[in-house]
């Protein structure tokens, strides 16, 4: 059955792939799987259709056959569930997987996503310099300990998982230009080698090309 996914029509990020259609294309072509995708517009997100798939009104759903499925992490877990390449076969090496899906998006992401948010909406803010400095701090805090569980391994346990893939589209938001992922460089080799991943390549392609062709348009 043809999956379709949804990703923004004119990305913020200009192509940048920090969306969080970025993770679904990436399982999708780690898994071999092909896709659609349904572009859509800042007003159609908040639109019935829309919600009734994505209930607070954002990007990306997942959809095949009779399924709607919203939270990125929660698509990438099941891409994975029902695919090879993303999570091992063995019961403990899998749990262990999950829980750095877990990790990424719970532990690491808050504060990484708080600080691009805080750029973006609080620099006018007379508490702004503070509250970066704090999450800046809270970051490095997170990082420190990610850098030494690494250390100098490919990956964070084993094979490459969805773990990693969700952990690296978290790291990816610190690499444009904050400067903190260049201070740990286990942390920006890992990132480099999934980045040099093919199934990546493709992603990070696909999404560019939305941004160009809306560019052009
Ligand atoms: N928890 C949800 C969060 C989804 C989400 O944040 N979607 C964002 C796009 S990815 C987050 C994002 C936005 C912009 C950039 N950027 O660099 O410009 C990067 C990432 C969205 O639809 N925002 C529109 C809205 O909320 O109205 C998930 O993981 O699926």
């Amino acid at each position: 059955m043809t999956i379709t996914i949804t990703a923004f029509e004119r990305s913020p990020d200009r192509g940048k792939g920090l969306a969080r259609d970025m993770r679904v294309r990436w399982a999708l072509e780690e898994a071999g799987q092909p896709y659609e995708v349904r572009l859509l517009s800042f007003k159609a997100m908040k639109e019935p259709a829309h919600l009734a798939l994505q209930p607070f009104g954002q990007i990306p759903t997942y959809e095949e056959g009779d399924l709607a499925l919203f939270e990125s992490g929660a698509i990438v877990f099941h891409i994975a569930e029902r695919h090879q390449g993303l999570l091992p076969d063995d019961a403990n090496a899998r749990a262990r997987a999950i829980a750095w899906m877990f990790a990424a998006l719970n532990t690491v992401e808050p504060p990484v996503f708080d600080r691009a948010l805080c750029m973006i909406l609080e620099r006018d803010k007379p508490w702004y310099e503070h509250r970066l400095r704090y999450l800046e701090d809270s970051i490095r805090n997170r990082l420190d300990k990610l850098s030494a569980r690494l250390g100098d391994a490919d990956w964070l346990d084993g094979a490459f998982s969805a773990g990693d893939l969700l952990m690296v589209t978290v790291l990816l938001r610190l690499k444009k230009g904050s400067g903190i992922l260049e201070e740990y460089p286990n942390l920006s080799a890992y990132v480099a080698r999934a980045e040099a991943r093919p199934a990546y390549k493709r992603a990070f392609d696909a999404q560019l090309a939305v941004f160009t062709a809306a560019s052009a348009g």
